[in-house]
C-alpha cells in the first residue's frame, strides 16, 4: 500500500555524553591513535545509525557524520584544499583535513563562519579563479556502503549542493563562477552515479542557498545544474531539501527537474504555506514537509501538526509522495532528553531533543497511514505537556510584565552624544593611543574546569571553589600587567560559558546537564532554556570585577553577555514575541549594569556576538529585527553614566548589512574579529566612516598558532588605513577561553610589542601624542 515516509535530515553527531568530542579531542593530543580515532568513530556512527532505525524512521541519512565540519567534507570531496595544505602527492590526510579547520603553525587555518543564522559554524571553502576541482575519495559511497553492511538498510546519502557549496566559498572572482560551477558538477554527477551503482535510490541535496533572497536568473542556474546531474544519473532520485525559511520562487523553483523538495514549515511556514495555496504541487514529485522544529526542543503540538500534514497531502500526488520530517538537520538540536534527571518535571515533559523529535516524525507518519485514532494519546499527552507548561508560574510573572508594559516606544538615549562622553572619559581613563586590551576569557584550563566539577559535585564548599577562582583572577590579573596590557580583564574563569553563566542566576531559565549542540569542530555548547518571565535577582558579576578592580590600578572592564546575544544563543520560549524576551533580559542586565556601576565599575562590556547570526534571512524582516535589537541593547546600557564606558564586542567578521544598526547601539568601543577572516572586515570601513572607539582583532584565537609581532602589526596598519588612531584599539579576535596558556601569553605579548610599534611608527606621523 502507498505510505507516507518518515525520513530525517540529519543527526547530531556528538554523542549523548560528547563521546566523539572526546574522540576528537583524544585524537588531536595524541591520545588517541588514528586506528583507535577511526575505530570510535566508526561505532559511534552505527550507534546513530541504530537509534534512528530503532526508533522508525524509515530514511536514514548518511553523510551528515563528519569529522569537524560537513561543509568541509564536501569541500574536501572536491579537493578543494587551499594551496598552503596540498601536499605533493595530492594526498588528502586527516592532517590535511584537520589542518584546514585549525590551521598549524606553519599555516592560517580557513575562515570560520555562521551557517546561516544558526550558531553552528562551518569552515568556508576557499576556491581561487585556477582552482580545478577534482574528486578525491567519495566518502559518501563508503557512508552508505557501512550502514548497508551494517544493517543492510538503504540509507540517504545527504551531500552539500553544488550552488550553495560555490556560494559560501570565497576567494575567486564572481566572474568564474560559472566555469567553477561547470567544473564541479560532473564530479557531483559521478559520485551519484557510483551512489547509484551500489543501490542508493535517493540522494538529499542541501540547497539552503534558495532560502536566501532568490531571483531568476538563480533559478536558472538551478535549472541548468540539475537538469546537467539528472540526464548524467537518471537512476538516482533527488530531493532539493531547503530549511530556515521559506524558498524564493516557489511557482518556478517546483519545476526543476528533480524527484523531490524539501521544505522547512517551522521557519517559513508562513512563505511555504501561501506559496504552496497559492501555486499547488507537482503531482510527480515528493514533498519532504519540514514540520518538526529542529532548532529549538519543545514538543510539537502533535494534534495541530498532524492537521497540518494531512492538508499538504491534499497537495501531493498520493501518500508516497510525502514525507515527514525535521524542518532542518538534528544537529542544532540536543541528543536525548532521557539523561536530563534533573530537570523539573514539568518543563522536562514539554521538551523534545532529536530522538524525541524522531519519535514525534514516526507517530506524525502513522497518523497519516493508520489514521489519527491510531495515535491519539500520543497527540494528547502532547497536547497536555504543552498547556501545563503554558499554564505554570513561571510563564506569568506579573512584575515583569508590568515593566514591559510600562516602556517608552522611543530609543532609550545616553545623557550626552559619543563626542562629549570621549572627552569625559579621557580625561578619566588616560589611555594611550591605541589602547590594548583582551576580550574577556582566559584559559579555561583543565584545572579550571576540574574546580568547577569538583564545586558542582560538592567535593568543594563554596569558599573553596571562589578562593580558587580569587586565585585564578589574581594570577592573570598579574599576567597582563606584566605583559603590558591597557585596559584589563577578570578572566571569565567563574563562568562555564557566556550565556549559560547568564542564565544559571536569572530567573525564567532552565538547564540541562547534556544538553549540548556542536558550535564548531569538537567545542560545543550548552543552550539554556528560556522558559519563563526572565527577571534579575541578585547581582551576577559584580563580586568578581570588583575583586579584580581592587588589584590594579589599570581598568578592569565589567563583563555581560548582550541581551541579543542571550536570546540567540538559548533555546527560547515560543508563546510570546522575540521582542518581549529581548526585553525582558534587557532589563534584567540593566539592573546588573547598576550594580556594577555602584560598586566603581568604570568600563562595562556587554558582548553580542549574536546579533548578526540572528539577521533574519530575508531582507523584509531584517529591519524589524535589528530595530528589537538596537533598542533591548540601549534598554540595558543607555542610562549609565558619561563616564562609564560601554564597550561592546562582535566575532563574526559579515559586517557590511548591519554596520548601521551597530553605530545604533552607541557603544564607546566596540572590537570585532578581523584576523579569522584575513583583515577581510577592514574593507567595510573605506564605505562606512566609524567615528567611535572600534579594534579590529589581529589575533585569530581560534587557532593554536601564535601570530607574529610583525604579522599582528601588519592587521593594525591595514586597518589605520582606514580608520583614525584615535578611536583605534588593538585587540584579540575574541576571548581566549580556548586557548592553553603557553599559547595566550606569548601570543599577548607580540600583540603589545606590535602595538608598540604602531605607535612609534605614528608618534612621527601624529604630533602630540
Ligand atoms: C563565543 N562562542 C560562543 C558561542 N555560543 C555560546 N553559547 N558560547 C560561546 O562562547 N558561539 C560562538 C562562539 C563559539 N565558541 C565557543 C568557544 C568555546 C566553546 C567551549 O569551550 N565549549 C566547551 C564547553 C564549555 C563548558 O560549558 N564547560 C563547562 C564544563 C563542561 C564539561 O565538559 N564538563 C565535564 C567535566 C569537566 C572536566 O572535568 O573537564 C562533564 O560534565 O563531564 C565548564 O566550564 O564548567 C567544550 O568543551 O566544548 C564553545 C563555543
Ligand atoms: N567575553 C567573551 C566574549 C566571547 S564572544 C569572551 O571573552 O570569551
Ligand atoms: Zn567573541
Amino acid at each position: 500500500m502507498a505510505k507516507v515516509l518518515s525520513a530525517n535530515l540529519g543527526y547530531p553527531r556528538i554523542g549523548e555524553k560528547r563521546e566523539w568530542k572526546k574522540a576528537l579531542e583524544g585524537f588531536w593530543n595524541h591520545k588517541l591513535t588514528e586506528t583507535e580515532f577511526l575505530e570510535t568513530t566508526k561505532q559511534l556512527r552505527l550507534s546513530y545509525l541504530q537509534k534512528q532505525k530503532d526508533r522508525g524512521v524509515d530514511l536514514i541519512p548518511v553523510g551528515d557524520f563528519s569529522f569537524y565540519d560537513h561543509v568541509l567534507d564536501t569541500a574536501v570531496l572536491f579537493g578543494l584544499i587551499p594551496e598552503r595544505f596540498k601536499q605533493h602527492d595530492d594526498a588528502v590526510t586527516l592532517d590535511t583535513y584537520f589542518s584546514i579547520a585549525r590551521g598549524n603553525q606553519n599555516a592560517e587555518a580557513s575562515e570560520m563562519t555562521k551557517w546561516f543564522n544558526t550558531n553552528y559554524h562551518y569552515i568556508v571553502p576557499e576556491i581561487s579563479n585556477q582552482t580545478k576541482p577534482r574528486l578525491t575519495t567519495n566518502r559518501l559511497l563508503d557512508l552508505f556502503n557501512e550502514a548497508k553492511e551494517a544493517f543492510g538498510i538503504t540509507t540517504k546519502p545527504v551531500i552539500v549542493g553544488p550552488i550553495t557549496l560555490l556560494k559560501l566559498s570565497k576567494g575567486y572572482d564572481a566572474t568564474h563562477f560559472d566555469a567553477l560551477l561547470r567544473s564541479l558538477v560532473p564530479l557531483y554527477s559521478e559520485v551519484f552515479t557510483q551512489l547509484a551503482a551500489a543501490g542508493a535510490e535517493w540522494i538529499q541535496v542541501d540547497e539552503p542557498i534558495l532560502v536566501r533572497t532568490t531571483n531568476n536568473d538563480d533559478l536558472n542556474i538551478f535549472k541548468q545544474v540539475y537538469q546537467q546531474i539528472k540526464a548524467a544519473v537518471p537512476g538516482l532520485k533527488i530531493l532539493l531539501q531547503t530549511y530556515f525559511e521559506s524558498v524564493d520562487c516557489y511557482a518556478d523553483l517546483i519545476k526543476l527537474p528533480v524527484d523531490g523538495f524539501g521544505l522547512d514549515f517551522i521557519d517559513g511556514a508562513a512563505g511555504n504555506l501561501a506559496a504552496l495555496e497559492q501555486f499547488g504541487f507537482p503531482k510527480d514529485k515528493v514533498l519532504a514537509a519540514g514540520l518538526v522544529d529542529g532548532r529549538n526542543i519543545w514538543k510539537t503540538n502533535l494534534a495541530d501538526t498532524l492537521s497540518q500534514a494531512e492538508k499538504l497531502l491534499t497537495f501531493t500526488g498520493g501518500p508516497e509522495k510525502l514525507w515527514i520530517t525535521p524542518s532542518c538537520s538534528l544537529l542544532h538540536v540536543p541528543v536525548t532528553i532521557e539523561n536530563e534527571t534533573a530537570l523539573d518535571p514539568l518543563l522536562k515533559d514539554a521538551l523534545a531533543f532529536a530522538d524525541q523529535k524522531l519519535s514525534e516524525i514516526v507517530t506524525l507518519t502513522k497518523g497519516l497511514n493508520e489514521g489519527r485514532a491510531s495515535v491519539q494519546p500520543a497527540l494528547d499527552a502532547a497536547r497536555q505537556s504543552i498547556q501545563h507548561l503554558q499554564q505554570s508560574e513561571q510563564r506569568n510573572n506579573r512584575a515583569v510584565e508590568a515593566e514591559l508594559a510600562d516602556l517608552d516606544k522611543e530609543l532609550p538615549k545616553r545623557p550626552k552624544d559619543y563626542a562629549a562622553r570621549q572627552k569625559i572619559q579621557s580625561e578619566v581613563f588616560h589611555l594611550p593611543l591605541l589602547p590594548t586590551t583582551t576580550i574577556g576569557s582566559f584559559p579555561q584550563t583543565a584545572e579550571v574546569r576540574q574546580a568547577r566539577r569538583k564545586w558542582r559535585k560538592g567535593e568543594w564548599t563554596d569558599a573553596q571553589y571562589n578562593d580558587f577562582i580569587k586565585e585564578e583572577t589574581e594570577k592573570w590579573i598579574r599576567i597582563q600587567e606584566e605583559i603590558g596590557l591597557d585596559v584589563l580583564v577578570h578572566g571569565e574563569f567563574e563562568r562555564n560559558d557566556m550565556v549559560e553563566y547568564f542564565g544559571e542566576k536569572l530567573d525564567g531559565f532552565a538547564f540541562t546537564r547534556f544538553g549540548w549542540v556542536q558550535s564548531y569542530g569538537s567545542r560545543c555548547v550548552k543552550p539554556p532554556l528560556i522558559y519563563g518571565d526572565v527577571a534579575w535577582q541578585t547581582a551576577i558579576t559584580v563580586a568578581e570585577s570588583a575583586f579584580a578592580q581592587s588589584l590594579t590600578q589599570s581598568p578592569v572592564k565589567g563583563m555581560l553577555t548582550g541581551p541579543v546575544t542571550i536570546f540567540n544563543w538559548s533555546f527560547v520560549r515560543n508563546d510570546i514575541s522575540q521582542a518581549d524576551v529581548f526585553n525582558q533580559i534587557a532589563l534584567a542586565l540593566k539592573k546588573e549594569i547598576q550594580a556594577l556601576e555602584e560598586a566603581g565599575i568604570r568600563m562595562i562590556q556587554v558582548d553580542e556576538p549574536a546579533l548578526r547570526e540572528g539577521l533574519p534571512l530575508k531582507e523584509e524582516k531584517k529591519a524589524a529585527y535589528l530595530h528589537r535589537s538596537v533598542y533591548a541593547f540601549r534598554l540595558a546600557t543607555s542610562f549609565v553614566r558619561n563616564d562609564t564606558q560601554i564597550h561592546t564586542h562582535m566575532c563574526y567578521s559579515e559586517f557590511d548589512e548591519i554596520i548601521d544598526a551597530i553605530d545604533a547601539l552607541d557603544t564607546d568601543v566596540i572590537s570585532i574579529e578581523a584576523a579569522r577572516s584575513h583583515g577581510e572586515i577592514i574593507a567595510t570601513f573605506e564605505k562606512f566612516a566609524y567615528k567611535k572607539g572600534i579594534g579590529l582583532g589581529v589575533y585569530d584565537i581560534h587557532s593554536p598558532r601564535i601570530p607574529s609581532v610583525e604579522e599582528m602589526q601588519s592587521y593594525a596598519e591595514r586597518a589605520l588605513q582606514v580608520l583614525d588612531p584615535h578611536i583605534f584599539w588593538i585587540n584579540p579576535d575574541c576571548g581566549l577561553k580556548t586557548r592553553k596558556p603557553e599559547e595566550t601569553i606569548p601570543a599577548l605579548k607580540h600583540m603589545v610589542v606590535a602595538a608598540q610599534n604602531v605607535r612609534a611608527e605614528l608618534h612621527h606621523t601624529i604630533p602630540n601624542n
